[in-house]
């Protein structure tokens, strides 16, 4: 467990982020839809589930090894599917893949990655896997064909995002009128030969059709995309374990073990897709629940500490990603800035197993976690908010 120098915590290297990033592309990578009470409660959510740590045991060894989809792996944190790491570092998910290679655990890439799913996955290693993030386009050749090279480049996994028929309204980006730079390029798409128009999906950004970046998103993804019509269809051409992004629901569990998918993760896309949905920690243990051992559960959305995995784990995630402190990372410094990123993530939680009493990631479970109708939690949340009303009073 070591710190290296620089800043100290992940909040630390968004404020950073937040001053050195030109203010539309920070403004894309910030936002949440709406009001952003999701993307705000996806954070907060996290502070009412308190700690039951254990003391006095051997702590001189932890290990936060682990396994996924039955590999295993150093480490249960991985990096989510962003789009466009090149809006913070010119070196892009090169440097994202580097950093993360140095850790080891899964990498998502999304499919709207500025540098080709070939080159991003050439950077790891025998600690890493990846997995290819896919939206399922009206045109299916389409995403057939990033299908077929994800699985000729080895990506071990595909990642289906569900909750995005289309893009959220995000306020920020709207005001901004926001478009990337025209320099960038949607890499996964410049082969001519698998696209018919490719730069109407972003190969050329610059030559992008569309009045704005959101727009070409969704004239092209297929909003008719059911259980049936999607699943089945991906699961008819590929034999990579599929995976399903933005799951909310027991009910939608379900559906995803009945049609024969690999794992969940608990998601709202960080707060940019509908607002008003359950912070994931608290969609989590639901999820859980109805996945029984029939599949793999994994979450997304607010973690920013090693305690806030901790807590996912003991709810019952099997790994868990981030999104937004790493492309801060990245923007803060490229490879050494996103390797800073998920190292603080990574010191954190095994500070927190240590200081909990935990040796390993199966050691951790909901006896470690008091839940928020716990009367203990309860009444330390009254106490805190009697605070907090107290000091409002005195401004
Ligand atoms: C800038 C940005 C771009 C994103 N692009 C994608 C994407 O291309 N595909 C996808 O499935 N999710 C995308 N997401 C959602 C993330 O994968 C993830 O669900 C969410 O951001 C996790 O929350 P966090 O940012 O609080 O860690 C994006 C998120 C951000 C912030
Ligand atoms: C427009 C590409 C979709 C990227 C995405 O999923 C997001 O911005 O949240």
């Amino acid at each position: 467990m070591e710190y290296s120098n620089g800043p100290v915590c992940i909040k630390d290297l968004e404020r950073i982020a937040s001053k050195v990033m030109p203010s539309g592309a920070w403004g894309y990578y910030d936002s949440g839809a709406n009001d952003e009470q999701t993307k705000l409660d996806n954070m907060t959510a996290f502070d009412k589930y308190r700690l039951h740590p254990r003391m006095l045991r051997d702590v001189s060894n932890i290990s936060t090894a682990t396994t996924i989809l039955g590999q295993p792996v150093p480490t249960p944190l991985g990096v989510a599917p962003c789009a466009m790491h090149k809006l913070a570092h010119a070196d892009g998910e090169l440097a994202t893949s580097r950093a993360a290679s140095q850790h080891g655990g899964v990498m998502i890439l999304s499919t709207y990655s500025t540098t080709s799913l070939e080159k991003v996955i050439a950077q790891g290693n025998s600690n890493m896997q990846y997995w290819m993030q896919l939206y399922v386009y009206k045109e299916r050749s389409v995403s057939e064909q990033i299908v077929r090279r994800a699985e000729r480049a080895g990506f071990k996994a595909l990642v289906l995002t569900v909750d995005a028929p289309a893009l959220g309204r995000r306020l920020v980006d709207a005001r901004n009128k926001f478009n990337p730079p025209a320099h960038l390029h949607l890499e996964n798409f410049i082969d001519p030969e698998i696209v018919n128009n490719p730069d109407g999906y972003g190969a050329d950004l610059s030559k992008s059709a569309s009045e704005t970046f959101g727009a070409t998103f969704g004239a092209n993804g297929d909003q008719s995309l059911s259980w049936e019509n999607g699943i089945a269809w991906l699961k008819s051409i590929t034999k990579l374990p599929i995976i399903v992004k933005g799951i909310l629901t027991a009910e939608d569990t379900r559906l995803a073990i009945k049609y024969g998918c690999a794992g969940v993760i608990v998601s709202n896309h960080g707060g940019r897709q509908l607002d008003g949905t359950l912070a994931s920690i608290d969609a989590l243990p639901q999820v859980v629940e109805a996945a029984g051992d029939k599949i793999e559960v994994y979450m997304d959305g607010g973690i920013r500490k090693g305690t806030d995995i901790f807590k996912a784990l003991a709810l019952g995630a099997r790994a868990v990603f981030v999104a937004r402190p790493v492309l801060w990372g990245l923007a803060y410094n490229g490879e050494a800035g996103a390797k800073h990123a998920l190292d603080l993530l990574q010191s954190e939680l095994e500070l927190t197993m240590m200081l909990s009493g935990t040796r390993t990631i199966g050691e951790i479970d909901d006896s470690y976690i008091l839940e928020p109708e716990s009367r203990w939690v309860q009444s330390s949340v009254r106490r805190q908010q009697k605070k907090v009303n107290q000091l409002r009073a005195k401004l």
